[in-house]
């Protein structure tokens, strides 16, 4: 429970990690935001499929956010910082210091990031062994894993990168010991990304199968020999350095950190939903499924035993919410994929001018055209003729096949406003189709889901909100706190802070993150 004996006057800071930006919040004892700051960060992509970045250019801008979000409050009571990033892999020498992740030999790019597919040939080889630790990554590992793109700098940068690499983090571990010197992996990285298990540890024998028997020799030290659960406060706190950088006062408690869905899953997965009439009222959490969709988008469901779903990542015990069994599905290209279609499409400079004509974002104008022209009919019938497949990179659940690619069909010679407009709501539609493809498989493996919960950047376009809902015919709960994911970091700190007893109970998610509307599926959906 929430420290009720406590002085309302602590806060905690969160800091989010996400594929394009670093977002920093301030956040109370009640879970409600008080300061925001984002700030975007450098991608690289050198060759096709080949995506990285820079872990000092992330620190950076963590510091940047993080100072803006603490400017004019007393430090004396930010009593917490957690961490949440995407699960991209890190390189870093025995003296920490940056490695080349590219044939250029440029350090400063030293990260793999996760939508990187580089190491095709690498997945597909350890697919084949058949190893049993697959079995709890949907039955296939996918090429996002960290596993794969480890195989892939010892076979093609042995001399550059892997012979001189000290540690191999996941972003989230990165950032946890940058600001505490404490090099302990969390339990959520680990088990999620790099075969971890939660009850029996490293499993030796896979990592001798795929040829990495050299991270066994050392007794897994480059990629981690001492695991905690997400939350725990690591070493002695933020060190003087971090602290300085920034802009926090030593010593606060830092938290053991979260991949970025993750925490957005424990941002919004407990909410309030209590008199909105909705079927999960009432009943176990496991009847609810958070989808985090931002670049990516992130399906958690969770169980109290543990559900094997083809294609959907998983089961992982303790990874989000402890003492739960998580499932993940994904689709790894969503908001990637809507800013793909619409930017490279030959009308977006005209609709780049009329949105700023009439000072709004490209996507409001676009769900305001469609509503213009939809006429008398729900919007859905706009696509009657316009159909697309959205895995333009791969699909990672429920198919997960990252050989497939994307399909456009019934396309004509007009490129005008209108097309393009039909074009987006048609990729939307996709989207969420893809959405209810999961949904699909990890009710026939056992899973019982009445309830969505979304966030993420994609949470904020009312269309897309609206699909999913009209889509898998389920509705989608909002939460009040738009930026659910930095809800979930704070968590982190919060409860490192010892104000709090477990990310669990403490859950200033469950207490006051909550709904603010269902959106239910249209009263007339084509889809259904
Ligand atoms: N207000 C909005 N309306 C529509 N789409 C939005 C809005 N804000 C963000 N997005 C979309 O969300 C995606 C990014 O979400 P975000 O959660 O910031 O991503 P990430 O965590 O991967 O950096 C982008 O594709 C962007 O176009
Ligand atoms: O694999 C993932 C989580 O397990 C995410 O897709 C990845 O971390 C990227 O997240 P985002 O789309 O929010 O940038």
């Amino acid at each position: 429970m929430p420290g009720r004996d406590q002085e309302l006057g602590s806060y905690y800071v969160g800091v989010d990690v996400g594929t394009g930006s670093v977002r920093a919040a301030l956040v109370d004892q009640r879970g409600i935001l008080l300061a925001f700051a984002d700030q975007p960060i450098n991608q690289w992509e050198p060759q096709f499929n080949h995506h990285e970045q820079s872990s000092e250019d992330i620190w950076v801008a963590c510091c940047i956010v993080t100072k803006k979000v603490v400017q004019g409050i007393d430090l004396n009571q930010i009593r917490g910082l957690g961490f949440d990033a995407t699960c991209s892999l890190v390189v870093l020498d025995k003296q920490f210091h940056p490695l080349p992740v590219n044939h250029e030999g440029d350090s400063h790019r030293n990260i793999i990031m996760w939508l990187d597919h580089r190491a095709v040939n690498q997945v597909h080889r350890i697919n084949e062994t058949k190893h049993s630790v697959l079995q709890y990554v949907g039955g296939v590992m996918s090429v996002e894993m960290q596993a794969p793109k480890l195989l892939w700098l010892k076979e093609n940068l042995r001399e550059t990168c892997w012979d001189k690499a000290g540690h191999f983090f996941d972003l989230p571990d990165f950032l946890s010991w940058k600001a505490t010197g404490v090099t302990a992996r969390s339990l959520c990285s680990l088990v999620c990304k790099w075969t971890y298990s939660a009850e029996k540890g490293w499993d030796d024998s896979f990592w001798k199968m795929v040829g990495l028997e050299d991270l066994v020799a050392d007794n897994y030290s480059k990629i981690g020999n001492q695991v905690l659960p997400p939350g725990t406060s690591l070493g002695n706190g933020l060190t003087p350095e971090a602290a300085k950088d920034l802009g926090l006062p030593a010593g606060i408690a830092v938290a053991a950190s979260l991949i970025d869905a993750h925490a957005g899953g424990l941002g919004v997965i407990g909410a309030d939903v209590r008199g909105h009439g909705l079927a999960c009222e009432g009943q176990p959490v496991t009847s609810r499924l958070a989808i985090i969709c931002g670049t990516s988008s992130c399906h958690m469901g969770i169980s109290k035993n543990p559900i094997f779903v083809p294609g959907v990542w998983g089961p992982y015990f303790s990874a989000m919410v402890p003492g739960f069994w998580l499932n993940e599905g994904g689709q790894s290209v969503t908001g990637k994929l809507i800013d793909h279609m619409v930017q490279g499409h030959a009308a977006f400079p005209e609709l780049q001018a009329k949105a700023t004509a009439r000072c709004q974002s490209i996507y409001a104008y676009l769900n305001s055209h469609l509503d213009l022209i939809k006429k008398t009919q729900p919007v859905g019938f706009l696509t009657v003729d316009l159909h697309v497949w959205p895995d333009f990179h791969g699909n990672r659940s429920p198919l997960a096949d990252l050989t497939l690619k994307g399909m456009v069909t019934g396309l004509k010679l007009s490129q005008d406003l209108d097309d393009l407009a039909i074009l987006y709501l048609a990729t939307v539609q996709a989207i969420a189709f893809g959405t209810r493809l999961i949904i699909e498989a990890m009710e026939s493996a056992g899973h019982s889901i009445s309830t969505l919960f979304l966030c993420g950047g994609l949470g904020k376009n009312p269309l897309f909100v609206q699909m999913h809902a009209d889509i898998t015919g389920m509705p989608v709960v909002l939460s009040q706190e738009v930026e659910s994911v930095l809800v979930g970091a704070a968590i982190l700190g919060a409860c490192a802070s010892g104000d709090f007893a477990s990310v669990q109970t403490d859950s200033c998610v469950s207490q006051t993150n909550a709904s603010k509307w269902p959106v239910e599926s249209g009263d007339y959906s084509p889809f259904l």
